[in-house]
């Protein structure tokens, strides 16, 4: 879809996943159900005021989409950064998981879009984790939406937006429905929230604990999967989000790209430990 609508230029694509796995002769099962989803999705297109292909896609034309997926990314020139699945802990357990798409031009993230398809309308339902799943459901006659969101920004607009997901047999009314969100005004560390990673091997909870203790930083801290940690900031739903990996652990940019673009166009500022930019112009190997 991002070839066709770049009169079928050859996009570059820097993607966490790749088809190996997807290649085997043992995995025949899970490719048939990807190509089925894929195909599912795609009729779904017009819907967002997308075009579907004309036929559903076959399995090595999906094959061959996902292996186009491989760039490295760099320095120079354009390049997409994409993160299907972020979170994927939280994916399989039915919680918060994001699926994510920035745009990177000359180094520079320049475009983000974050789906959060489980955010939830209540803030506080945020980290119920393994409950998540019996939360109360809303009708699908309801006009308030129950869970689900896509956030986007474009570098410089100041603005960021939020789309609440479209349920059931509703029609995409992008201008309608879109609202503005923006970071949080909460300037009182005693009043803050603060966002961290779930996963004890992804972040390290007592050195957080000790920072927030020294800031002032007295409410217990929003442990979410993924880059909806960036989508709750942004929404003013927390005001920090901390993360001191391993030493020795890379970040990877689709883990952060879209995420960061969003909360500095909502009005918030990320930055590394110490205090500089993240650096988008790496290359991926
Ligand atoms: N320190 C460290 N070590 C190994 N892997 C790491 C680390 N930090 C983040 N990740 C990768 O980032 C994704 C989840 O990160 P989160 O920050 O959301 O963590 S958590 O799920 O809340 O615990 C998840 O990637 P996905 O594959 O996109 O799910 C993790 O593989
Ligand atoms: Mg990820």
């Amino acid at each position: 879809m991002l070839s066709a609508s770049f009169s079928n230029q050859k996009v570059s694509i820097v993607a966490e996943e790749d088809v190996q796995t997807l290649s085997n002769s043992d995995s025949v099962g899970l490719l048939t159900a990807v190509v089925n989803t894929v195909n599912e999705c795609l009729a779904e297109a017009p819907k967002y005021g997308l075009q579907s292909p004309k036929e559903a896609l076959g399995t090595s034309q999906i094959l061959e989409a996902i292996s186009r997926c491989n760039s490295t990314g760099g320095r120079n020139g354009r390049h997409w950064v994409l993160d299907p699945v972020d979170g994927t802990l939280g994916f399989v357990r039915g919680d918060q998981y994001a699926v994510a798409l920035a745009l990177i031009e000359e180094g520079k993230v320049v475009i983000g879009v974050l789906g959060c398809p489980n955010y939830p309308r209540k803030k506080e339902w945020l980290n119920h984790h393994q409950s998540y799943q019996s939360m109360p459901k809303m009708s699908d006659t309801s006009d308030t939406w129950e869970k689900g969101c896509v956030l986007y920004a474009q570098r410089g607009s100041g603005e960021a937006w939020m789309q609440p997901l479209i349920h059931g047999n509703k029609k995409h009314t992008w201008s309608n429905s879109a609202q503005r969100v923006q970071v949080s005004a909460i300037d009182d560390p005693a009043l803050a929230t603060f966002c961290e990673p779930v996963e004890k091997a992804n972040t390290n909870h007592s050195f957080t604990a000790g920072v927030a203790h020294s800031m002032g930083l007295n409410k217990q801290p929003l442990r979410v999967h993924s880059m909806v940690k960036y989508a709750a900031i942004a929404r003013g739903d927390a005001e920090i989000f901390m993360k001191f990996a391993q030493s020795g652990y890379k970040e990877k940019i689709w883990d952060h790209a879209a995420g960061v673009i969003i909360v500095e166009e909502a009005g918030g500022v990320v930055t590394d430990a110490g205090g500089h930019p993240l650096d988008f112009s790496g290359v991926c190997t």
